[in-house]
């Protein structure tokens, strides 16, 4: 188990790193676009699974949308401040 601001951590280091394999990694060579679109499926798994599922289908497609978002974040050279800043 890890916290957001562990994964945003982890994710930062593997946007520095680089290693072999990581999916994250892959998302960022993808791009801003193919990123966003991801996280609207997430969104949308995460509605779908509040209105039809369990809740711990829904926590899941939650952390989902949690790691595609900070995807996005990384992707656009956000920190967490910078969101935090508005929270
Ligand atoms: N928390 C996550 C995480 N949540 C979601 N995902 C990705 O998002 C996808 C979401 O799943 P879906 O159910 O939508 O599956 P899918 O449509 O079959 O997925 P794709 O075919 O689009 O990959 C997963 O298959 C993963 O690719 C994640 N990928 C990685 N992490 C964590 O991020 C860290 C770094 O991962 P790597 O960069 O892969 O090393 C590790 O701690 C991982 O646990």
């Amino acid at each position: 188990m890890k916290t957001f601001d562990e994964l945003f951590a982890e994710l930062s280091e593997k946007a520095r790193v680089r290693p072999e394999g990581s999916g994250t990694v892959a998302a960022l060579d993808a791009g801003v676009h193919a990123i966003g679109k991801k996280v609207v499926e997430e969104a949308a798994e995460v509605w779908m699974a509040a209105e039809h599922e369990s809740d711990a289908r829904t926590a899941e497609e939650i952390s989902q949308l949690l790691y595609h978002l900070q995807v996005l974040m990384l992707a656009r050279g956000l920190r967490l401040d910078d969101v935090y800043a508005h929270l």
